[in-house]
């Protein structure tokens, strides 16, 4: 493989909703083994760019590639064997129980070639439990969607995600709706698929999560990269200025040394 086609790339991306501009412009690539995560305020295009990577949102302009293959020339079956996408905000039919959710993620895999659809295997059971596992769901695997709390039910979403084992993962905001624990369980479950040979791109909002857990962030501002690095390079009171206007301190976590995000106090600003 050219190493310069490996993984997941994006390429002078521009898109957009009709005539209101989200993207303009945006190049990354994503390499086996690597959590990237993507920042930025509300609104300046996070969402947007999983969609079109996804391949859910039309691309105006650039290319989406994966390992040098066009993702929008893809049969869907082929590409959901690739690629999952944990989407911010996702609805499920009423009634459905966990395990019927978690167990749709094994659907790419159950289509045969000649698109006939093999049987429930032993395999899947056993992706299915793990799933479940992974996401600290075992006990709730019999429960209603509807009946779960949000933190619950974005668990859920995420072990269907993972039941579908493919190699590019993407997940948006994976941690909004978990307390401290779930999220940071979450996160080193994330690097432990990355350490397996997955790549993985990640929206948060949390710069200090972001910086500790991803080892490479892609800072966006009005659908244009403003910043891209490892997270000890990027991260600087400047950025956060620029992308969030708040006046912060970066010190960094006793420990590991990743910078650690500390917004100015009205008080420490009037000094
Ligand atoms: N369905 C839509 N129709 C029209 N405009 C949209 C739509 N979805 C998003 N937008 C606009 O596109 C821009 C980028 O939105 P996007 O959802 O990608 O932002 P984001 O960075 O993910 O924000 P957040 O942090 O709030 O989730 C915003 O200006 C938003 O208002």
């Amino acid at each position: 493989m050219d190493v310069q086609k490996e993984g997941l790339q994006v390429l002078g991306l521009h898109a957009g909703y009709g005539s209101t501009p989200a993207l303009r412009g945006v190049d990354l690539q994503l390499r086996r083994g690597q959590v990237m995560a993507v920042v930025g305020a509300n609104g300046c295009g996070k969402s947007t760019l999983l969609r079109c990577m996804a391949g859910l949102l039309p691309l105006q302009r650039g290319q989406v590639l994966l390992d040098g293959e066009a993702l929008a020339s893809m049969p869907l079956a082929s590409r959901a064997r690739r690629l999952a996408l944990l989407p911010q905000q996702a609805l499920a039919p009423e009634g459905l129980t966990v395990a019927q959710l978690v167990a749709f993620g094994r659907r790419p895999h159950q289509q045969a070639a000649l698109g006939l659809w093999q049987r429930w295997s032993a395999q899947d059971e056993q992706v299915l439990a793990q799933s479940l596992r992974d996401c600290d769901l075992l006990d709730l695997a019999g429960r209603r969607l509807d009946q779960l709390s949000g933190g619950q039910r974005q668990r859920a979403w995420l072990a269907m995600v993972l039941a579908q084992q493919t190699p590019w993962l993407l997940l948006d905001e994976p941690t909004s709706a978990l307390d401290l624990g779930h999220g940071h369980e979450l996160l080193c479950l994330v690097r432990r698929l990355a350490e397996a040979g997955r790549g993985i791109l990640m929206v948060l909002h949390d710069l200090g999560a972001a910086a500790r857990h991803a080892d490479w962030l892609l800072a966006l501002q009005d659908g244009r990269v403003v910043a891209a690095g490892p997270p000890r390079e990027v991260v600087t009171p400047g950025l956060v200025r620029q992308l969030y206007g708040l006046e912060a301190r970066v010190l960094a976590t006793p420990g590991d040394g990743a910078p650690l995000v500390v917004p100015l106090m009205t008080a420490e600003l009037q000094a």
